[in-house]
């Protein structure tokens, strides 16, 4: 059996740092690895070139010194966002990415789209510009079931939108569904990151023998089947697809709660877990590909140079079960299973 792994030092194409308090609770935990696209759904949202700039001025003072990771900034499309804007903020390299959330898709998304004809003009300048549009593909409209809100997205809006806009880069941040895997594998300026959570959760977990709030996040995990079919696309080696972790805190309090907030903290488990499920899919030889080198390849960035190494162990890595910031706890994923991959560091 392999029970040792050199890999490039893996990326994460989708994280959630928060700011202030949270920020400087959770930014160690993802210090160790060698880039991170940073989600801008802050309040208020990371609009601007100068806000951006600011945000990743702030990241990096939490980052412990010896950190290796690298910030790749996005801006949060709104309707007034100014493509002049966006190009001088990828031009003077400050981004890497736009992101968009249908206004009321998720957490913090209310200044984001309505109406997607308002942001034709940005969409152009990216696809001339080569800049990344990161989506997160779900509809808003009450009349759609929540389970479907990611397929239905996909015919009514990304389809018609890449249609209109020829070149314009897409990632489906998040993918949930077999719609969403075979949507990016019909081609295209098309890739998609895939969450470590939805690689092991189904429906069930949030909704059988009692409501979990801690596996509740959008868009939200669906039944067994989309999970096989993500864990396939992940594991295959298709190129197309690269661990973003959406690993997404929130405080206890506002999860625990009659209305609790989307979102899963798999920062400091993720790897150990993906390493599981690879090993589990007999494609531990893929692992290195979806954590490091399929992402930067999408992103046209070089993969990292150096490495960290994975040991599998017979004693389970420990885990805290929560972590403290600013007064508050925040439970960590938990995957409901042992997990053997302990990381070390260079190698
Ligand atoms: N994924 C989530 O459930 N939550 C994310 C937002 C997002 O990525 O949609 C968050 O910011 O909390
Ligand atoms: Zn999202
Ligand atoms: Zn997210």
């Amino acid at each position: 059996m392999n029970n040792f792994l050199r890999l490039r030092r893996p990326d994460d194409w989708h994280l959630h740092l928060r700011d202030q308090q949270m920020l400087a609770a959770v930014a160690p935990w993802s210090a160790g690895l060698g880039r991170a696209i940073i989600m801008p759904n802050l309040v208020p949202p990371v609009v601007t070139g100068t806000h951006a700039a600011e945000y990743r001025a702030r990241i990096l003072a939490a980052l412990p010194e010896n950190a290796t990771l690298r910030p790749l900034m996005t801006l949060y499309l709104t309707e007034t966002t100014d493509p002049a804007d966006v190009l001088a903020a990828h031009g003077a390299g400050i981004i890497s990415a736009v992101k968009l959330y249908p206004a009321g898709a998720t957490t913090n998304s209310a200044s984001g789209v309505r109406d997607f004809d308002r942001v034709r003009p940005v969409f152009e300048a990216m696809a001339e510009a080569g800049i990344p549009l990161c989506v997160h593909g779900e509809v808003t409209d009450q009349a759609v079931d929540i389970f479907d809100r990611e397929a239905v997205f996909i015919d009514c809006v990304l389809d018609p939108v890449r249609r209109a806009t020829p070149g314009l880069r897409v990632v489906m941040e998040h993918v949930t569904t077999r719609d969403g895997v075979d949507y990016v594998r019909a081609g295209g300026d098309i890739g998609a990151t895939i969450t470590t959570h939805h690689l092991v959760i189904n429906r069930n977990h949030i909704l059988a023998g009692g409501i979990r709030p801690h596996y509740y996040c959008l868009p939200v995990a669906k039944r067994e089947s989309h999970r096989l079919a993500l864990v396939e696309a992940a594991t295959s080696g298709d190129p197309r697809f690269f661990s973003g972790t959406d690993s997404a805190p929130h405080p206890d309090r506002a999860k625990e709660s009659a209305c609790g907030c989307a979102g899963c903290f798999t920062a400091p488990n993720w790897l150990s877990i993906c390493a599981h499920v690879f090993e589990e899919a007999g494609a531990l030889d893929k692992l290195e590909g979806f954590t490091s080198l399929n992402g930067p390849a999408f992103y046209r960035l070089p993969p990292n140079e150096d490495h960290i190494r994975l040991v599998r162990h017979d004693e389970p890595a420990v885990f805290p079960d929560r972590i403290e910031a600013g007064g508050e706890t925040v439970t960590v994923f938990d995957p409901g299973f042992p997990l053997f991959w302990h990381i070390e560091t260079d190698a």
